[in-house]
């Protein structure tokens, strides 16, 4: 016999989690002292899961589908609708082993180069005078690269009204209101501006270097060996250049843990790439970005003695898991050198999801990421020095994603 799952009790809860934001699995997790909890979200019942071992369990694709997982809003800025998030079995492994393709060591060693190289482009074009919001100016930078990596072209002229375009579709899939619509308009806008490429690199009317993503992507078969449609295309491909811009989210928070701990500042200067990396890997364990991820029970099972019923809303919650006592230490404590001789399971510290990059729905750029990242941190502790004006760095926890009020302003930078 089952036993029942233990329950958050109320009417629905879609205003707690708009309320409590990052927070409401981690509150319900102390509250319940559980890791598996039913309650109900958006008028349907849905079961959240936190910690290592249930991720396990959220990632077992016999278990476990992306179909009709993601809500509408998300779908309709956030991803863009027939994307590679939303697909299961056969159909996935076919769209995803197009992105990971593209994912080998010289793109690593080209996304390293052009982020160090168009964050030097930037200071030199900003006045040393200016002021410079960290967060606003990778949005510009990162766009710059996404686009010279995937081979789409970027007029200089256009480069910042895209940056703020395509941010609105991260910014905008949890906000309400007139922030939500603007996400909505801001990707149609980008589609269009996508698909139209997508159909001049098939007409032959523009020259793509045959192994960049726009061109690859365009040709690309499906796994009935048919072209995807221009619109699906168009989506995949912002699906590379919509989360490059976002790393920028992480570069604000990397400019917010380079203030807060000046001693692990020091400490970066002249550091080897394995140094650096253990401090991207605490500010992606430490702050916030990606909430939970989704999906639906596919089948009815058991587990743990609780019974999971078919079709059932599903959230795994990124954040946390990130900090969950079974597998952190001081969770709540910010502390890089955690990460010498730390032993990573798929499960254990899950930023971008967890479980197989190419079975599973874990994030396809997860390197890309950890890349941009590096360089940018190296770029700020060991190419330029600058200073940190008074502004307000809280952030709020039901702010999705999480950004300090002031986006981190620096500002007298120098070359060193
Ligand atoms: C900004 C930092 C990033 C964060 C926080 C992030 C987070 C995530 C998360 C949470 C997922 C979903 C995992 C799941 O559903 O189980 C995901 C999927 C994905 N991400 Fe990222 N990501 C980031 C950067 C990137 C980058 C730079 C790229 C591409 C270069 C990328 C491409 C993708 C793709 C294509 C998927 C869909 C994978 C699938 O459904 O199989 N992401 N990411």
């Amino acid at each position: 016999m089952a036993q029942e799952m233990p329950k958050d009790d109320g009417f629905d809860r879609t205003l707690s989690v708009l309320k409590e934001g990052y927070g409401f699995v981690m509150n319900r997790r102390e509250a319940l002292n559980t890791d598996v909890f039913e309650t109900r979200i958006m008028g349907e019942k849905a079961i959240c899961l936190t910690g290592s071992e249930a991720a396990e369990l959220f990632y077992d694709d016999t278990r476990f589908r992306r179909r009709d997982a993601a809500p509408s809003r998300v779908e309709k800025t956030l991803f863009g609708e027939g994307g590679v998030q939303g697909l299961d079995g056969e159909a996935h492994r076919n769209r995803k082993a197009m992105f990971m393709a593209q994912m080998d060591d010289e793109a690593m060693d080209e996304i390293g180069m052009l982020v160090r190289q168009y964050w030097q482009l930037y200071f030199k074009e900003a006045g040393s005078l200016e002021t410079v919001s960290l967060y606003e100016a990778a949005k510009v930078v990162f766009l710059q690269v996404a686009c010279k990596w995937t081979g789409v072209p970027l007029e200089d002229s256009e480069k910042n009204a895209l940056a703020s375009q395509i941010s609105d579709l991260y910014e905008s899939p949890a906000a309400l209101g007139l922030q939500h619509w603007k996400g909505r308009r801001s990707r149609s806008k980008v589609n269009d501006w996508i698909e139209n490429l997508v159909e001049d690199v098939r007409a032959g009317k523009i020259e793509v270097d045959q192994g960049k993503a726009l061109y690859t992507f365009s040709f690309h078969r499906d796994e009935k060996g048919a072209l995807l449609d221009k619109e699906t295309a168009a989506v995949e491909i912002l699906n590379l250049i919509r989360p490059m811009n976002a790393v920028s989210v992480w570069v604000a928070m990397i400019g917010l843990a380079l203030h807060e701990h000046p001693k692990e500042k020091e400490k970066l200067k002249g550091a080897d790439d394995i140094e650096l990396e253990w401090f991207i890997q605490e500010v992606r364990r430490y702050y916030p970005f990606f909430p939970f991820a989704a999906a639906r029970t596919d089948i009815d099972f058991e587990w743990q003695g609780y019974f999971f019923e078919a079709g059932t809303l599903t959230l795994l919650d990124l954040y946390g898991t990130n900090r969950h006592p079974s597998d952190w230490v001081e969770p709540e404590t910010f502390m890089p050198e955690r990460f010498r001789g730390w032993q990573q399971t798929p499960f254990n510290f899950i930023p971008q999801g967890g479980g197989s990059y190419d079975f599973g729905h874990r994030c396809a750029g997860e390197f890309v990421t950890i890349v941009m990242m590096r360089a940018t941190l190296d770029f700020l502790v060991n190419t330029i020095s600058y200073d940190v004006p008074e502004q307000d760095f809280s952030f709020e926890f039901n702010d999705i994603p999480a950004v300090p009020n002031d986006k981190v302003k620096v500002n007298n930078f120098r070359f060193l």
